[in-house]
């Protein structure tokens, strides 16, 4: 699959901040792509980077395997900052006038209205649209050009629920219909609900970076307990379906393949001639995860 973004080695350094630092990554064709990282790691400047409107220190990015021209330009759109519609204007006169700024045609109006629901309302004044329409709108003016690629920074922030949920879902409408789409945010929820892949940032430096299933995905851990851990471990390494364990002090927490739970191991352990004095589940939240990945590159 083609790589619609290549970044490599790229850095940027604020005075005594390194905002960020030596990043690579690469966005496939088709991908939602999420950047994901506390305030300050470094997503906005990354954005800012590649949509050439803050100079990289060093480093190089390529769109469709080309450096920024133009023409990529051209087949990128993007949303960095919600832009300035006029309160009084309609939603299509106000991208009439984002239309002539970018040089597009009058055309691709009504269809990024239909895109983005908003065709209805499109002689709705913006002061009369709900956060999350005025949301929608926005996105609606990095459509015009029909760009192969839509970039969002912190596209939900700000909303309430609801426009949180129209954004969202819009996104995966847009990227439904083949767009590529970069997405940053500082929220891990969002990634998970709405990202096939991301990259997750701390202090400019990549922490990880997959596929969000795998990055990302909620193992749940059982916790037993026995007279004896070491012949609980001897009896785990030889289990098929134990994907991990780590013993502690007086318990060892499993991680199992899929499709296997605290039955399968109980009975096995029974098997085996081990009585458990204790087993249970451990779900471990997605923040947790999160923060491990971040507190894991610390050390
Ligand atoms: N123009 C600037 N001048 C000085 N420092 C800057 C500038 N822009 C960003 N920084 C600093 O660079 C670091 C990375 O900021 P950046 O905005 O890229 O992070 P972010 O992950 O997008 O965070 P947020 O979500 O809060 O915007 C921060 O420490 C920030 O204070």
């Amino acid at each position: 699959m083609v790589d619609v973004l290549d970044i490599d080695n790229l850095s940027k350094r604020y005075g005594s901040i390194q905002a960020v630092d030596r990043l690579s990554l690469k966005v496939a064709q088709g991908s939602i792509y999420g950047i994901l990282g506390p305030n300050g790691s470094g997503k906005t400047t990354t954005l800012g980077m590649v949509l050439d409107v803050v100079r990289p220190g060093s480093g190089t990015y390529t769109w469709f395997g080309q450096p920024i021209s133009k023409e990529t330009k051209h087949r990128v759109g993007a949303l960095l900052e919600t832009p300035n519609f006029y309160p009084y204007l309609t939603a299509r006169k106000n991208l009439q006038i984002v239309a002539d700024v970018k040089g597009s045609n009058y055309k691709s109006i009504l269809q990024v209205l239909n895109l983005v629901g908003l065709e209805q309302r499109k002689h709705t004044t913006f002061k009369g649209f709900s956060l999350g329409m005025k949301q929608r709108l926005a996105i609606a003016a990095a459509l015009l050009n029909n760009p192969e690629v839509l970039v969002l920074d912190e596209p939900t922030n700000g909303l309430d629920p609801e426009g949180i949920a129209e954004v969202r879902e819009l996104i995966l409408k847009i990227a439904a219909e083949g767009k590529t789409i970069i997405l940053a945010s500082h929220l891990l929820d969002e990634v998970e609900k709405v990202c096939t892949h991301v990259a997750v940032l701390q202090h400019g430096q990549l922490r990880a970076e997959g596929r969000v299933d795998t990055i990302l995905s909620a193992k749940d851990q059982l916790i037993i307990g026995a007279d004896s851990i070491p012949e609980v471990v001897e009896v785990l390494r030889k289990l098929p379906f134990v994907e991990a364990f780590q013993p502690e002090r007086d318990t060892v927490h499993v991680t199992l393949h899929e499709g296997f739970g605290s039955k399968e191991l109980n009975k096995a352990m029974f098997e085996a001639g081990v009585t458990l004095s204790r087993l249970t589940l451990h779900r471990k939240s997605l923040e947790a995860q999160f923060l491990e990945i971040i507190k894991s590159e610390n050390r």
